[in-house]
C-alpha cells in the first residue's frame, strides 16, 4: 500500500514542541519576534505571509507584518531592513519572495543581518550550509528532511534526485541530501530545465524531490517502483472552486501513487512543514541573539 504522507500532522508535532521552546524564552524574559516584509500585491504571497503570521500567533511568537508599496523605490525596502536589523527586539526577518523586478534580490538577501536571517538565504548562511555547519537551514528543504525522518525514510546510500536548482529550494535541498550525517549521505543528482532525458534521471531515484513549479510534470512513468516522492511544487490553477483556483503539485498524484511507496500530497504535504521550520528558525534566532539556551525539536 502506498503511504500518503500527512504533512499537517508532522508539522503539528513540531509546532507543539516549539511552543515549549517559546515558553522557555518567555520565562527568561525574552519575547521572540519575527518581522515579515511583503513588497508585492500577488495574492499567493499575501496568503503565505498571513499563514506565517497565524503560525506566530499560535506559538506565542510576536509576528509583525510590514508592507512596502511594490512601486516604491528599492531604497525603501533597504531602509526598512536596516531598521529591523538595528532593532534588538526583532529576532527574525523574512522578506517574502518574489520581489518586484526593479529590486535586486541578491542585494536584499545580503542586507539582512545573518543572525536574523530565518530564511537562511544570506550568503553567509548559504556558505555555512554548504560547509556543513548550518545556522539556519532553509525552511522548505529542512521541512523535507523532517518529513523523511518522521516517516523513517533512510537517505544514506540512496539515490536522491532533485528536480529544480533554485536558491530557495533545489540547491539547498541537494546540499542537505549530500551532507555528512543524518538526513544526508545520499548520492544526489540535481536536474533543471536544461537536463537531457529527465525521465532517465528521475527513474533512478529512491527519493525524488520535485521542485520545478510545473504542474503535474512528473508522472508515474518517471518514477521508480517503491520510490519516495516528495512534491514541493505548488501552482495555483484556475478552477471552478470557491476561491477560483486550486493548488496543483509538480507530480501527477494519481499515476505516481501507483509506483511510489510513500508520497506527499499538495496541499497538505511539504507546505505546512515550510511554515513549521520558519517558526523553528525564528525560535533558534531568538536563542542565538538573547543567549538563552533553548531546546529545539
Ligand atoms: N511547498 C512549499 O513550501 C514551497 C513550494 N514552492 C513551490 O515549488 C516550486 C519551485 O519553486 P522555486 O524553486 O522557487 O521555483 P523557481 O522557478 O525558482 O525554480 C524552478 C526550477 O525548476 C527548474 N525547471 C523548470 N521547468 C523544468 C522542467 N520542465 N524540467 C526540469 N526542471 C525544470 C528550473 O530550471 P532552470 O534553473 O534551468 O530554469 C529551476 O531550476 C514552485 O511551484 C513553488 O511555488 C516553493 C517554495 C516553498
Ligand atoms: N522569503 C520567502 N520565504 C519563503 O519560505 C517563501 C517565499 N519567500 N516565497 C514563496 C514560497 C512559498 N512558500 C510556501 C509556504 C507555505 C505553503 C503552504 O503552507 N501551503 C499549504 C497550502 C496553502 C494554501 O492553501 O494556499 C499546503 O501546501 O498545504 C506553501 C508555500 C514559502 N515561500
Amino acid at each position: 500500500m502506498t503511504r500518503i504522507i500527512d504533512g499537517n500532522e508532522i508539522a503539528d508535532g513540531i509546532r507543539a514542541e516549539l511552543r515549549a521552546s517559546v515558553e522557555t524564552l518567555r520565562d527568561a524574559g525574552v519575547q521572540p519576534r519575527l518581522a515579515t516584509v511583503l513588497m508585492s500585491d500577488d495574492g499567493a504571497s499575501e496568503t503565505y505571509v498571513s499563514m506565517k503570521q497565524a503560525a506566530c500567533d499560535e506559538l506565542g511568537i510576536d509576528g509583525r507584518h510590514h508592507e512596502i508599496d511594490p512601486d516604491a523605490p528599492a531604497d525603501e525596502l533597504f531602509e526598512r531592513i536596516d531598521a529591523l536589523n538595528a532593532d534588538p527586539a526583532v529576532h527574525g526577518i523574512l522578506v517574502q519572495l518574489p520581489l518586484p523586478d526593479h529590486v535586486e534580490k541578491r542585494r536584499v538577501l545580503g542586507r539582512i543581518d545573518p543572525t536574523k536571517d530565518v530564511d537562511g538565504f544570506h550568503p553567509e548562511n548559504v556558505g555555512r550550509l554548504v560547509a556543513g555547519d548550518a545556522r539556519f537551514k532553509p525552511c522548505t528543504p529542512h521541512g523535507v528532511q523532517r518529513i523523511l525522518a518522521a516517516e523513517g525514510i533512510e537517505t544514506e546510500g540512496k539515490d536522491a534526485v532533485v528536480v529544480g536548482r533554485s536558491d530557495i529550494v533545489g540547491k539547498p535541498m541537494a546540499n542537505l541530501l549530500v551532507q555528512y550525517g543524518d538526513g544526508g549521505n545520499a548520492t544526489t543528482t540535481v536536474c533543471h530545465s536544461r537536463t537531457d532525458d529527465l525521465k532517465a534521471k528521475t527513474r533512478r531515484a529512491d527519493i525524488l524531490v520535485a521542485a520545478a513549479g510545473v504542474p503535474e510534470m512528473i508522472d508515474g512513468d518517471m518514477i521508480r517502483e517503491g520510490a519516495t516522492v516528495i512534491d514541493v511544487g505548488i501552482t495555483r490553477v484556475d478552477a471552478d472552486t470557491e476561491k477560483g483556483y486550486e493548488l496543483v503539485g509538480d507530480v501527477d498524484f494519481e499515476s505516481a501513487k501507483e509506483k511510489a511507496d510513500a508520497i506527499t500530497p499538495v496541499p497538505g504535504g511539504v507546505g505546512p512543514l515550510t511554515i513549521a521550520m520558519l517558526m523553528y528558525n525564528s525560535v533558534k534566532a531568538t536563542g542565538i541573539q538573547s543567549d538563552v539556551a533553548v531546546e529545539l525539536p
